[in-house]
């Protein structure tokens, strides 16, 4: 008789590869320190055979689970059973073809799509890794769960808190480091919000601390229920595409949740055997926050079957340390200079004959503006997957023909000091919000006309402008 259960936690490190309950609260292995996989033995779990199967699943749509766009699929991630799953109705996002934005990257025109996951109940793609993490949180009791949040899994950590009263947020964030918008949803949902001196690093390393010390359950995507939910985002790009993979997925990256949780998601698909080719994966850091970058790129740190060189990453990360360098980049959500998720991002770039680039806070803004004027906009670290993706394009590594899905991580009104920034004209504000950041330019500023309360001059001004 087999005493594993179906579904477990696997240290990611193939030297140790300890497995641990799922009724234990973990976010690193307490063997070697290495971070957790939720694994699943497939055989006994009778996995879905084809993309029919699955969406055989969620024909009632009056069942809550079947109406959110990330339990749905919840027959690729079955760690919880039905009555155990926390749901607000998140993932409902879509897949848009942006021709427009096509033009500017260098693409043909059908070849670019764009996932908003700003569309999700708090504005940004947290939500479908938040509901996995706190069904889990639920499923162990939690009584309080805890981030540190460059404001956008705080925000969605005070909804869940806020819609469900299951459990109470603590919130840690660095002092002036998140944009109103997103702190405004945790003072508005009630989350105990800890504004600490230091920035997002001093703030994460703060929460695991205190986490630890007073048994408070720890959201962020270090826990890799976070990341199970998360795997979600590539499911509905596949649905949206008819089952059929892209040839690159573009994602912004910060503290590298997305990215894992992307390759783990590819991975397991190709072991079901429901793709048979795995899109390539292009991870885009802000220039003011490139560790991924600078230890891919410049110190050739690759995932070598799990054997990657930590004494390349220590050694790098003795050198910020030493120089007090400090992530600086206006697209605060991904101004994170050690990313939690660095191992397992090197194995999905592994998996996913992955790229990493960064790009300028003017290259993003410029990007962010062409995805605003789309229609629907993206906050500024979303649009590094539409700069990333231009950069690839002019340097050759995609193609005009290829297709490319750039993920839009987060809402446009997430940040909209950036946005007016960009748009005014007046120099002032330009230049304290952006050209303090190195922005020179706002190419495709849509400036407001100031006119006088007048029929004629207001009649004018469209005439002339409009
Ligand atoms: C809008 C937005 N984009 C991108 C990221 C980075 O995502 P990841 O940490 O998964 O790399 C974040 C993280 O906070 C975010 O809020």
């Amino acid at each position: 008789m087999t005493t594993t259960p179906a579904a477990f936690q696997r240290c990611i490190s193939p030297e140790c590869g300890h497995t641990y309950d799922l009724s234990q609260t973990l976010v690193a292995c307490p063997e070697c320190g290495d971070l957790l996989d939720i694994a699943y033995d497939w055989d006994r779990l009778s996995p879905p055979k084809t993309w029919k199967d699955i969406e055989a699943n969620w024909a009632k749509r009056t069942n809550p689970l079947n109406f959110s766009g990330v339990w749905r699929f919840r027959s690729l991630f079955p760690f919880a059973k039905d009555e155990q799953i926390v749901t607000v109705g998140e993932g409902q996002t879509l897949l848009q073809q942006a021709d427009e934005v096509a033009k500017f990257v260098g693409l043909n025109a059908g070849k670019l799509h764009l996932q908003y996951e700003g569309m999700n109940p708090s504005g940004s793609f947290k939500d479908n890794g938040m509901t996995a993490a706190f069904t889990h949180a639920n499923m162990v009791g939690a009584k309080r769960a805890a981030c540190a949040s460059t404001g956008n899994t705080s925000a969605s950590l005070a909804m869940y808190c806020g819609v469900t009263r299951l459990m109470k947020a603590v919130i840690f964030i660095g002092s002036g480091k998140i944009s109103y918008g997103k702190l405004s949803q945790a003072l508005d949902y009630g989350a105990l919000t800890l504004q600490i001196a230091g920035d997002f690093d001093d703030a994460m390393a703060r929460v695991k601390e205190v986490s630890k010390d007073m048994g408070i359950y720890l959201v962020n995507s270090v826990n890799p229920f976070r990341l199970e939910g998360q795997k979600s985002v590539m499911f509905r790009v596949l649905e949206a595409l008819q089952w059929e993979p892209p040839d690159w997925i573009v994602v912004p990256g910060g503290n590298l949740g997305n990215s894992s949780a992307f390759g783990k998601a590819f991975a397991e698909l190709k072991e079901l055997g429901l793709i048979s080719r795995i899109p390539r994966l292009a991870v885009i850091n802000a220039s003011g926050a490139d560790t991924l970058d600078q230890l891919y790129n410049q110190h050739d740190v690759r995932w070598n079957d799990g054997h990657y060189p930590r004494h390349k990453i220590a050694a790098y990360y003795e050198k910020m340390d030493a120089d007090h360098a400090k992530a600086s980049t206006l697209a605060s959500a991904i101004e994170i200079n050690r990313p939690v998720n660095l191992h397992k991002c090197l194995r999905a770039l592994n998996d996913c004959d992955g790229v990493v680039r960064q790009v300028s806070d003017q290259e993003i803004l410029d990007a962010k503006s062409r995805v605003g004027s789309g229609g629907m906009g993206c906050e500024p670290a979303s649009a590094a997957s539409v700069a990333g993706a231009k950069v690839l394009r002019e340097q050759g590594i995609i193609a005009p023909s290829d297709r490319v899905v750039c993920i839009l991580t987060g809402h446009l009104l997430k940040d909209p000091n950036a946005t007016v920034a960009y748009h005014t004209t007046d120099q002032e504000t330009f230049n304290s919000v952006l050209g303090s950041r190195g922005v020179k330019r706002a190419t495709f500023a849509n400036r407001a006309v100031a006119v006088k309360n007048d029929m004629n001059d207001i009649v004018q001004a469209i005439q002339l402008y409009g």
